[in-house]
């Protein structure tokens, strides 16, 4: 293997083994800057601002503003999933091979959790309107998701004037912990009610990638519910379907 290739496997182990997994069995969540660098970090944005100049971006929630009849409705997150293989999305499937690199040296060493796949990548933009987003969990109810990885994107970023903070509700704790969407930085945490986190109003153009790594137990425990749901609606459509045609007779 070439020595710089040999390198960089060190110091993903490095970041894997010393930092990532004591982070997150202590506090819960753990970010890094300069995950790509400053070269392949611009390739991945260049990527992302097409996809949003060419509308591939789809509005995600509506974000109500005001009370009252006049709701005056803001246009919040705009998202799309990618899987990398698309077209012009090279560079971020760069980053989701690096991110599953860097999570695989992790596993073993994360608790009981066994971790074997991920979601598509969530590309998502807030357009800086000062929608964000409602403090809430990603996984409240065992959906199989277990750890979330969010890489930021936004150059010169600035709270202050910008905000679009992700603020973070430890379980538990007594503090929160306030984290800036910063270019080239990557963030990860239990998707579970550990930890609750909201996105503060964005008053400039905000991006992120998330993808969201199965617990592999968890998530064949949620597609086996999820089966026996569907199997029960139908039964219950079919019931539905002779009481009325009882009911016509
Ligand atoms: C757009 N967006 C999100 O931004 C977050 C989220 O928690 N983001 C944290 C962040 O960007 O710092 C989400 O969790 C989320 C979940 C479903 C659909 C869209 C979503
Ligand atoms: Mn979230």
């Amino acid at each position: 293997m070439p020595f710089l290739e040999h390198l960089e496997d060190l110091k993903l182990e490095q970041l894997a083994l010393e930092h990532i997994v004591p982070a997150l069995l202590d506090q819960g969540f753990f970010y890094t800057d300069n995950f790509l660098g400053e070269i392949v970090g611009h390739m991945v944005l260049a990527q992302v601002k097409q996809m949003h100049c060419s509308g591939v971006l789809k509005d995600g929630q509506l974000a109500g503003r005001g009370s009252g009849v006049s709701k005056r409705h803001i246009r919040g997150d705009k998202i799309t999933w990618v899987s990398g293989t698309e077209k012009d999305t090279e560079a971020i499937n760069f980053l989701l091979k690096l991110i599953d690199k860097l999570i695989s040296l992790c596993v073993g060493r994360l608790g009981k959790n066994v971790i074997r796949d991920r979601s598509k990548a969530m590309v998502a933009c807030y357009p800086g309107n000062g929608a964000g987003y409602v403090k809430h969990v990603d996984n409240p109810n065992g959906d199989g998701r277990c750890v979330t990885c969010i890489y930021y994107l936004n150059k010169h970023w600035n709270a202050k004037e910008h905000g679009g903070v992700l603020r973070i509700f430890p379980e538990g704790k007594s503090y929160v912990a306030d984290i800036e969407p910063l270019f080239d930085r990557l963030l990860l945490f239990w998707s579970d009610r550990r930890n609750p986190h909201e996105v503060q109003p964005s008053f400039s153009t905000r991006y992120a990638i998330t993808v969201w790594y199965f617990d592999s137990e968890e998530r064949a425990e949620a597609k086996r519910r999820f089966r026996d749901l569907t199997a029960h609606s139908s039964q219950i459509g079919s019931l539905i379907e002779d009481l009325y045609n009882a009911l016509d007779k």
